[in-house]
């Protein structure tokens, strides 16, 4: 049985992917690359260091990485903090998992600033027992690390959490994890999905019960 959920951040906690793809295109024009928005969900669910090592090359330092995920993400966030809002039937599911005892973490490849805004700007940190992030594990997504840091840090193992993902390397991260998967086609559509135990639109099409007996 299901005892612990990890949501995903970006395209899980937040239908977030057409900001990313604005400001990662912008940050491109910036420096002069014509890079085409459409190749950008390529990136979805990976880390920083090896998003901009792929556009600016393997021979970057990790001072450049952070230098320049700085930039793109501070933008990121001034950008979407005017209609941030969570995804349709998030709050609702929460606080149903909680009602039934599940722990919750977030498992995001994503920089510890990034979540901060997001928990903080829809107003849901208090839900969360665990945070596992970019910024505490040596390999971002598609490496398992990040899932297994959030079992670890709600005292469970693995094959005891089910995770919520909409990137193909979320999902892979999880699978590798030894981890249920329920796919949300935020960012991809449905039929591009491949490999979950259920697949959502958003959190209204499910229920805690629901989601603890997969
Ligand atoms: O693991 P998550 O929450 O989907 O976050 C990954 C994302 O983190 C963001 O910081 C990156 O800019 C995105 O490009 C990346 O896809």
């Amino acid at each position: 049985m299901v005892k612990g959920v990890i949501f995903d951040m970006d395209g899980v906690l937040v239908d977030n992917s057409h900001m990313h793809i604005e400001t990662f295109c912008r940050w491109c024009t910036s420096k002069g690359i014509d890079f085409p928005p459409e190749k950008v969900n390529s990136f979805f669910g990976m880390g920083n260091s090896d998003i901009f090592r792929s556009v600016m090359g393997l021979d970057i330092t990790d001072e450049q990485v952070l230098e320049y995920a700085e930039e793109k993400e501070q933008l990121y966030r001034d950008l979407y903090s005017p209609t941030i809002k969570p995804l349709a039937g998030l709050i609702s599911l929460l606080q149903d998992l909680r009602a039934k005892g599940i722990k919750i973490a977030v498992g995001s490849s994503a920089m510890r600033k990034n979540v901060d805004f997001v928990l903080d700007e829809c107003g849901i940190r208090p839900y969360f027992d665990a945070i596992s992030d970019g910024d505490m594990v040596a390999k971002a997504k598609p490496d398992p690390s990040i899932f297994l840091l959030a079992a670890e840090l709600m005292n469970l193992k693995p094959e005891e959490c089910l995770v919520f993902e909409d990137s193909f390397a979320g999902v892979e991260a999880a699978r590798r994890a030894g981890m249920k998967v329920v796919a949300v086609a935020t960012s991809f559509p449905k039929a591009q999905h491949k490999d979950y135990d259920a697949i959502i639109d958003d959190f209204s099409e499910t229920s805690a019960q629901e989601i603890i007996s997969i």
